[in-house]
């Protein structure tokens, strides 16, 4: 079988912990702008101001393929999500709002997995 993956602490189940957290993001109920990619066809201007587009169905998708070598890059891309919201939207519009209360969300659960690890 593959080599276990060993995680920053030696842990092996700090993907598990990436993986069980997602699933939180996934079913906030500010989360519907994050679940899917962005459509580039139908949103004016995002494909030109956006460069690395990001979303929770791409992160699962890599967490499934294994393409994270450590929560460090789970964590970046999380963040992706939220700092590519920023650029792109108002503080003040409803997707705007969302990100805000989504990163607030986000931040807070990652310092709390942190503790443990
Ligand atoms: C993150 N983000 C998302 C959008 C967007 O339009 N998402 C679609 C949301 N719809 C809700 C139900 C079906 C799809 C636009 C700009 C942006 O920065």
């Amino acid at each position: 079988s593959k080599k276990a993956k060993i995680w920053r602490n030696g842990s092996t189940n700090e993907l598990e912990e990436c993986h069980q957290l997602l699933g939180e993001l996934e079913t906030h109920q500010d989360a519907w702008p994050f679940l899917q990619p962005v459509n580039l066809k139908t949103v004016p201007g995002y494909k030109k101001i956006v460069k690395k587009p990001m979303d929770f169905s791409t992160i699962r998708e890599k967490i499934i393929n294994k393409q994270y070598s450590s929560g460090e890059g789970f964590k970046d891309d999380v963040n992706l999500v939220f700092d590519n919201c920023e650029r792109f939207n108002e503080d003040n519009s409803e997707i705007g709002k969302a990100g805000h209360i989504m990163r607030t969300f986000f931040d807070k659960r990652w310092t709390e997995l942190l503790k443990r690890w």
